[in-house]
């Protein structure tokens, strides 16, 4: 059963701010390979995050901070393929945008090599420049606030951010900074919904939100939203499937029908 109407045309950064002026919520999920994409893109969603956490699901690191800038060119060059619709995403990965004209090379080299649509930046203030230097290039920029996981060895943790009034004000500057540098949309991450509910009313583009509350759309890591990252289970998360169940099942059966040579069968041989 379809539970929604997939979009016909490209869906564009202008395209999300007029979803926001309208009122209409905005869908995302992380990809990261071909088949996922077109999964996603063939069920309607709005957009899709090339997000860094492929460090976390696709390589098994700890933190997002080993990923490089050539593999997440590979990644999201395979998402474009297998993407007809949707507002394609990178995040550009930690250390690769550390000062205005690094920050350029980088962005310009994604662009290129990946054929996506938008990229994706960690930070606030202190990468305004950067920011503001890319959007001047002509390529669309979504910032990303509250739990920052580039910084997360100087937080030291994944807790709740801007939860005092001190960060909560810094917060609210930050984004509304970016808005001015010329960014399209904001991710905001782990904060109280008290906040981001007011960053979202005192901006006019759209806030996406991952344990950010009632945001203008929200974005899961899809491997969690399937059930397929086990063990990681945050309030913000929803499953909408147990594929690690599934998965291991089907595995399974595979595994006995080669034991007890019921695969091949005639049928499934040259
Ligand atoms: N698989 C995955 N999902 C994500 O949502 C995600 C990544 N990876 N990698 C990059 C960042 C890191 N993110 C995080 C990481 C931890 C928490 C968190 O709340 N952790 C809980 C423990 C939750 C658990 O392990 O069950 C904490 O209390 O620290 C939230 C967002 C969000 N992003
Ligand atoms: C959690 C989302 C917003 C992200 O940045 C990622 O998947 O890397
Ligand atoms: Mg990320």
């Amino acid at each position: 059963m379809s539970v929604h109407t997939p979009a016909k045309k490209k869906i564009t950064v202008q395209t999300l701010i007029d979803m926001k002026r309208r009122g209409e919520k905005i869908s995302m999920l992380t990809a990261y390979d071909f088949t996922t994409a077109r999964i996603l893109d063939e069920a309607g969603i709005d957009s899709i995050l090339v997000g860094d956490s492929a460090a976390n699901v696709m390589a098994g690191y700890e933190t997002t901070v080993p990923m490089t800038v050539d593999e997440m060119i590979v990644y999201a060059a395979s998402v474009v393929r297998g993407t007809e619709h949707a507002l394609v995403i990178c995040d550009m990965p930690f250390g690769s945008y550390t000062n205005p004209t690094q920050g350029i090379d980088n962005a310009v080299r994604i662009m290129q090599k990946t054929g996506c649509d938008a990229l994706k930046l960690e930070g606030g203030a202190e990468i305004a420049d950067t920011v503001r230097k890319i959007v001047e290039m002509g390529i669309p920029v979504m910032g990303h606030l509250g739990l920052t996981p580039q910084s997360i060895h100087k937080f030291g943790g994944y807790g709740l951010r801007a939860n005092n009034e001190q960060e909560a004000e810094k917060l609210m500057s930050d984004a509304k900074l970016l808005e001015e540098t010329g960014c399209f949309g904001i991710v905001l991450e782990k904060i109280p919904a008290s906040l981001s509910e007011k960053v979202s009313a005192q901006l006019s583009i759209p806030t996406i939100g991952i344990g950010g509350g009632m945001c203008d759309g929200q974005v899961l890591v899809v491997d969690d939203m399937l059930g397929k990252n086990n063990g990681f289970h945050p309030k913000f998360l929803r499953t909408y499937a147990d594929l690690h169940r599934d998965m291991a099942e089907a595995v399974g059966r595979y595994i006995a029908d080669v034991k007890n040579r019921d695969f091949p069968n005639i049928s499934e041989q040259y």
